[in-house]
């Protein structure tokens, strides 16, 4: 059975050979099971986005190798990473970047739509997911007419609207209460477990870390056991 994240040998230093050369990843290594939920925490500026951007294709490391579900992603063209990111890869922002003109519910359904679904089965899907995150009465509102942590949660059902191999995630649960900040989380292990799904959470909850399956700490450019 194929991994929903494999890197190995990730490096990123930016501005190479100037003065101001940073190098921020030395070799990290990480693999992310089917099903398995991984948290990963790090100071600030220790390099986290900048991992989260490499492992969802949307920033090129120096060196390493990635694989999304299985397929080689490291040296793939612009293509292959495109549909990648769109099929395997669900992503969750600090900003949401929700369609202000649409609903709730349209937020979820259009990426699926966009993916080649049919309108019965995205909307069927839309409402369930929104309902485990306990939004079954905001299915109309536009994201202006919703709260940050609603927002949020939006955002969690779009980022798993196609059914995604891998999430990933930066503060998933940020702007949320404890209560509902458990209850998203208790919607992700239950997606996890239902459909394989493996995701990579940072955060710096420690609540929240300790419901994960397993946590790595990004330290000095390469991932530790948490
Ligand atoms: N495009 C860039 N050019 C130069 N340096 C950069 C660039 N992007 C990030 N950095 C630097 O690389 C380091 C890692 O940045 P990154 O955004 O990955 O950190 P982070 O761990 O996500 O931090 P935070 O938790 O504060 O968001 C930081 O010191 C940052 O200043």
């Amino acid at each position: 059975m194929s991994d929903a994240l494999l890197l190995e040998g990730i490096e990123k230093t930016y501005n190479p050979g100037r003065a101001n050369a940073l190098r921020v990843l030395g070799g990290a290594a990480l693999r992310v099971e089917k099903g398995e939920v991984v948290g990963l925490v790090a100071p600030s500026g220790a390099g986290k986005s900048t991992l989260l951007h490499i492992a969802g294709l949307l920033e090129t490391p120096d060196a390493g190798r990635i694989r999304i579900a299985g397929e080689p992603a490291d040296g793939a063209s612009d293509r292959v990473r495109t549909r990648l990111r769109r099929d395997r890869i669900g992503f969750i922002y600090q900003f949401h970047h929700l369609l202000p003109e649409f609903s709730a519910l349209e937020n979820v359904v259009l990426p699926q739509l966009a993916a080649g679904s049919g309108s019965g089965a995205a909307e069927a899907r839309a409402r369930d997911l929104l309902d485990r995150v306990g939004l079954s009465g905001r299915l109309d509102h536009r994201p202006a007419e919703l709260s940050g942590g609603e927002q949020q949660r939006v955002a969690f059902c779009r980022a798993l609207a196609n059914a995604p191999d891998l999430l990933l995630a930066d503060e998933p649960t940020g702007n949320l209460d404890p209560g509902t900040s458990d209850r998203v989380f208790d919607a992700l292990l239950a997606l996890a477990r239902e459909t394989g799904l493996g995701a990579l959470i940072a955060t710096h909850n420690l609540e929240l870390s300790r419901r994960m399956d397993r946590v790595v700490r990004l330290e000095d450019g390469v991932l530790v056991p948490g």
